[in-house]
């Protein structure tokens, strides 16, 4: 299966990124950076706000941005609206990379919205990278931790001061997610065994989250009569993609979305 797959290279890529770049120095550079932005009360309050995500590539599609600059895309998602900005990190599957964070954190000034790490993270020390790069949130997806590990990954990303957003595609890791305390549950509408997406799956979860915790459809969001269809389940925030990427002007197609 390909998810198993993409968590293997995660891990030996990781692996060998610890040999490097020991976790002792990840901790002196946390120590340098600006406390994190609230990634929470970004995506918090009136109308579905905008998850806008830096992708290169997919498993699925592969490369789907050829004149592609992190910065560039970054800059035009936070003057175009975004509440927040999700920088997929994973190298291999999605031609990512963590340099994409601290580029991003580097180069937008400092009134720029929260980042999210987006990756396949198992491992406390991603978390830790996660921070050392400038993001102030990291997404954990249920799917490929156990409960007792996203509950110490939830525990380190509060440690330092991040939120996490936790991921699920079905009823029982939604579960999973609630009870892990979790306050901000994602509803991944790709299942990430078949690629297949759905937004209806935002529709048949979202009933599954209590009040008061904060949630975001992701995948597959291209429209604002798909923003509508989120708004009126109550979901506080849309995470786009591709969508995005691929728009010819960037900015109008956020402010479309943006209505
Ligand atoms: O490009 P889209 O269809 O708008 O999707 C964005 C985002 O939801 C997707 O990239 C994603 C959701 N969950 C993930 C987990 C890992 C990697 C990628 C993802």
């Amino acid at each position: 299966m390909l998810l198993d797959e993409i968590v293997a290279a995660t891990r030996s890529a990781v692996s060998e990124r610890k040999r490097r770049v020991p976790l002792d120095l990840l901790i002196s550079e946390i120590e340098k950076r600006p406390p994190p932005k609230d990634f929470a009360a970004a995506i918090a309050g009136g109308g579905v706000k905008i998850i806008a995500e830096v992708k290169k590539a997919s498993p699925s599609k592969g490369v789907i941005k050829a004149d592609f600059d992190p910065v560039v895309i970054a800059r035009e998602y936070a003057r175009g609206g975004a509440a927040a900005i999700s920088v997929l990190t994973e190298e291999k599957y999605f031609h990512g990379s963590p340099a994409y964070l601290s580029d991003i954190a580097e180069y937008l000034d400092d009134t720029r919205p929260p980042l999210l790490r987006k990756d396949f993270i198992t491992d406390e020390y991603q978390v830790y990278e996660a921070r050392a790069c400038g993001a102030d949130a990291v997404l954990l997806i249920v799917a490929v931790l156990t409960a007792p590990e996203l509950t110490s990954l939830l525990e380190l990303a509060r440690r330092l001061g991040m939120a996490a957003l936790v991921e699920a595609h079905d009823e029982a890791e939604v579960k999973a997610a609630v009870r892990s305390g979790a306050n901000i549950i994602g509803i991944n509408n790709r299942d990430l065994k078949t690629f297949r997406v759905d937004l209806a799956t935002t529709g048949r979860l979202r009933r599954l989250i209590p009040a008061g915790r904060l949630t975001v459809s992701e995948s597959g969001i291209t429209c604002s009569d798909d923003i509508k269809y989120l708004q009126n389940l109550d979901i506080d925030a849309a995470l786009v993609g591709e969508a995005l990427v691929t728009a010819p002007d960037i900015g109008h197609k956020l402010r479309e979305l943006l209505g």
